[in-house]
């Protein structure tokens, strides 16, 4: 199972300009997750900072027991060996062929011998469909095979952490789709936890079971999927639309006189950029048919439900709406729209609190953050056993 990633009030600025602030999230071991944030709000640093390319100014990055903010460089060169990154460009070496390229992190920091370095380098090619492309160089693949190649090359270590910088950068819609069936994939196939950045929506609401967002120098959430797919907050509602309408402004947050005088434009038929309402929860993409059940998947319909009750209830309809029959009757949970109603989270929706005997009877452990577990008086995790 991948590593747990634990970061509390994770601060960072470069000299006078405050990057984000007081950053608090858990990455739980095996699931995916993916960050979200409009260009230049510090995902790319967030990234560099979890594996120590960057130091932190203050807080805590907990990986397998080890503060990488406070670690030493022995201890960081030890977890590090932990993590697989892929770059946004892939970060290969143009002179080298995909085979070098793949085998270079073996090479580098193991003492395998050449004939078991090229079974892992052929098993990663393959995995990631780039069998038979050994010889090529970098510069005489498409863009999404370089994405693939550095995605190979990040598995070579048997990675417990894998951090994803804009995997669709650059990629048209079916290479993403095809890339993010590639991780739930891999996901499936190893278990790691891993954390995505991307400004992509379509993969932010089909491929994480965790979704966080960073504006305005914070995180202005993380959790669970369904809350922010189904969430009311004025920029998250503007970013998963791709409005001009909102908070988010080109550059910048907007001032109040400008939002103003973009919505009057808007109601007088100005186009406000977007296309469609994306709001509410859609199906997460699963493995595909032949390879294991993800077992984050399944740990995470556990601890999802154990938080529950801490959701609003938009995210909790959309939770339950997602188990099936069999598992609706386990958490002893039902939908709250009668059948044939719209999906919870979509614009017609009820959005009322679920009644009390729908909400599942949850025991005093969970894996909320540290504040919702202050406001449930809940015990932190690890301090008594599951259902
Ligand atoms: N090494 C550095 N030294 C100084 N400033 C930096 C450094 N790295 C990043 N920054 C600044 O930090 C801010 C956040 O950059 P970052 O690349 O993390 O944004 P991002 O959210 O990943 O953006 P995008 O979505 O456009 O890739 C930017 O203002 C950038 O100029």
């Amino acid at each position: 199972m991948g590593a747990e990633v634990i970061v509390e009030g994770l601060t960072k600025s470069f000299g006078s300009q405050s990057i984000w602030r007081d950053v608090t999230l858990s990455l739980p071991p095996g699931e995916v997750s993916a960050m979200l944030g409009p260009s230049g709000t510090g995902k790319s640093v967030f990234l560099k900072s979890m594996i120590g390319l960057l130091k932190p100014d203050s807080g805590k990055c907990v990986i397998n027991g080890t503060d990488i903010v406070q670690c030493s460089e022995r201890e960081m060169y030890e977890v590090r060996k932990l993590f697989g990154v892929l770059f946004q460009d892939g970060a290969l070496f143009g002179s080298m062929n995909l085979y070098d390229n793949v085998a270079f992190p073996l090479r580098e920091h193991t003492k395998k011998s050449e004939s078991e370095i090229k079974r892992i380098v052929l098993e990663k090619l393959e995995m990631t469909g780039l069998k038979g492309a050994e010889d090529k160089l970098p510069g005489e693949i498409s863009g999404g095979m370089r994405k693939r190649a550095g995605l190979a090359r990040a598995l070579v270590l048997d990675p417990e952490i894998i951090l994803c910088d804009e995997p669709d950068s650059g990629l048209d819609p079916v290479r993403t789709a095809y890339l993010s069936q590639l991780l739930i994939d891999l996901n499936a196939q190893i278990d790691a936890t891993i954390l995505v950045v991307t400004h992509n929506i379509n993969l932010a609401r089909t491929l994480p079971d965790n979704l966080g967002m960073l504006f305005r120098k914070e995180l202005v959430m993380f959790g669970p999927r369904e809350v922010l797919l189904t969430s009311e907050e004025p920029v998250v509602e503007q970013f998963l639309n791709g409005k001009r309408l909102g908070p988010i402004g080109m550059s910048e947050e907007k001032d109040t006189a400008q939002m103003a005088a973009e919505q009057a434009m808007a109601e007088a038929g100005h186009h406000h950029g977007g296309t469609e309402d994306v709001r509410g929860v859609v199906p997460q993409i699963k493995p595909t048919p032949g390879l294991p059940e993800r077992q984050g998947e399944r740990r995470r319909k556990d601890r999802v439900m154990k938080i529950l009750h801490t959701l609003p209830p938009a995210a909790q309809e959309g939770i339950i709406e997602s188990l099936s029959p069999e598992e609706q009757r386990h958490y002893g949970v039902r939908p709250h729209a009668p059948a044939g109603a719209p999906h919870a989270g979509t614009p017609h929706s009820s959005q009322g609190q679920l009644p009390a005997d729908q909400v599942a009877q949850l025991p005093n452990q969970g894996w909320g953050t540290a504040e919702q577990l202050r406001a449930t008086g809940e015990t932190p995790p690890g301090q008594g056993g599951a259902r």
